[in-house]
């Protein structure tokens, strides 16, 4: 891990490895760590999350992944981010001071969603008593309104919160309400917060693809697999060839929009993932379910069908 190297590119949130019988796999992060970096050009990670299933590990568990990340990461990965969001605060607040005793680069907490804070000041409150206990950890609110219901638009939770959050890095925008991500981009004109956006299959239409590349970061479950593809559309775009960058991202957009209608989620992720990598990782906990053979023949067709720019 590189402290204090600027965040850049791609983040991939990644997925917790299980074995068949359920119980986390941590012997494979060394591998997942080496094929990210190796074949898929990403050195970010995003780690119990989502995609990780944060939310359905206990305590330990995510502890457990938290320092193997870490420590596999070490010298290979430039930023590792650990997701310490939970129902209750003080598990957050013993997840905050964890990750800051390991080393994390940075940490991210979603907003409650059982008794929902429902005004920007409760939510702030309740970011402000996590970050707190990780004073010198730079600290993501990871915004998700489709899953966690809490609509509090982060444009306003934006104004003044690095007075109440000195730790305050950014956002982690996984929500497809692209007016609110325009406002936030406009009120960071001097560029002091970082804006992750995870709706991976939302970065196609141009208009919408040129606020989010002013942007620049990307944090989803894609990268996992996708993340070459993600990168040479990063350099299309740069260079400028946005007529390249584009149907790199229509063909991922294809994909995904295959993959959404047949039903596409963390079991769905983690099938993709063994698949593309080769590394097993398993099934989901419950209440999610394993993906279906039928998903998984479908979508590694149409995958393999897809012919892409570098030919690949
Ligand atoms: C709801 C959801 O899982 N969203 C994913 C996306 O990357 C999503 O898998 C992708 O856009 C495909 O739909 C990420 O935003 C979640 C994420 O980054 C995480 O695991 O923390």
């Amino acid at each position: 891990m590189t402290p204090g190297k600027k965040l850049q590119g791609l983040v991939a949130a990644t997925v917790t490895p299980m074995t068949p019988d359920g119980q986390i796999n941590l012997s494979v992060i060394r591998q997942y760590v080496d094929y990210l970096v190796s074949e898929q050009n990403v050195k970010n990670v995003f780690v119990n999350g989502t995609t990780g299933e944060g939310l359905s590990l206990n305590i330990q568990e995510r502890k457990q992944l938290a320092e193997e990340w870490v420590c596999q990461g070490k010298d290979k990965l430039d930023h590792v981010i650990i997701h310490v969001g939970a129902l209750s605060l003080p598990e957050s607040q013993e997840l905050a001071r964890h990750a800051a005793a390991i080393g994390a680069s940075a940490i991210a907490v979603i907003a409650p969603f059982f008794f929902k804070p429902t005004k920007k000041d409760e939510l702030i409150a309740f970011l402000q008593k996590v970050a707190s206990e990780a004073p010198a950890v730079p600290f993501y609110y990871y915004h998700i309104p489709p899953l966690t219901g809490v609509t509090i638009r982060v444009e306003e939770l934006l104004d003044g919160i690095k007075e109440r959050i000195p730790t305050f890095q950014g956002v982690k925008f996984s929500d497809t309400d692209l007016l609110d991500l325009a406002q936030c981009i406009n009120k960071n004109e001097r560029e002091q917060f970082v804006f992750l956006y995870g709706v991976d299959e939302v970065r196609t239409p141009p208009l919408h693809l040129l606020i989010l590349f002013l942007v620049w970061y990307f944090s989803g479950s894609t990268y996992n697999y996708l993340g070459r593809k993600a990168n040479l559309m990063l350099q299309a775009f740069a260079k400028p060839d946005l007529a390249l960058a584009q149907k790199y991202q229509f063909l991922t957009g294809e994909f995904l929009n295959f993959v959404i209608k047949l039903g596409f989620g963390v079991a769905q992720t983690k099938a993709v993932m063994s698949f593309v990598s080769g590394i097993p990782m398993g099934p989901p906990r419950l209440p999610l379910v394993d993906a279906s053979e039928e998903f998984i023949v479908k979508a590694k067709a149409k995958l393999d069908s897809i012919m892409w720019p570098d030919g690949d």
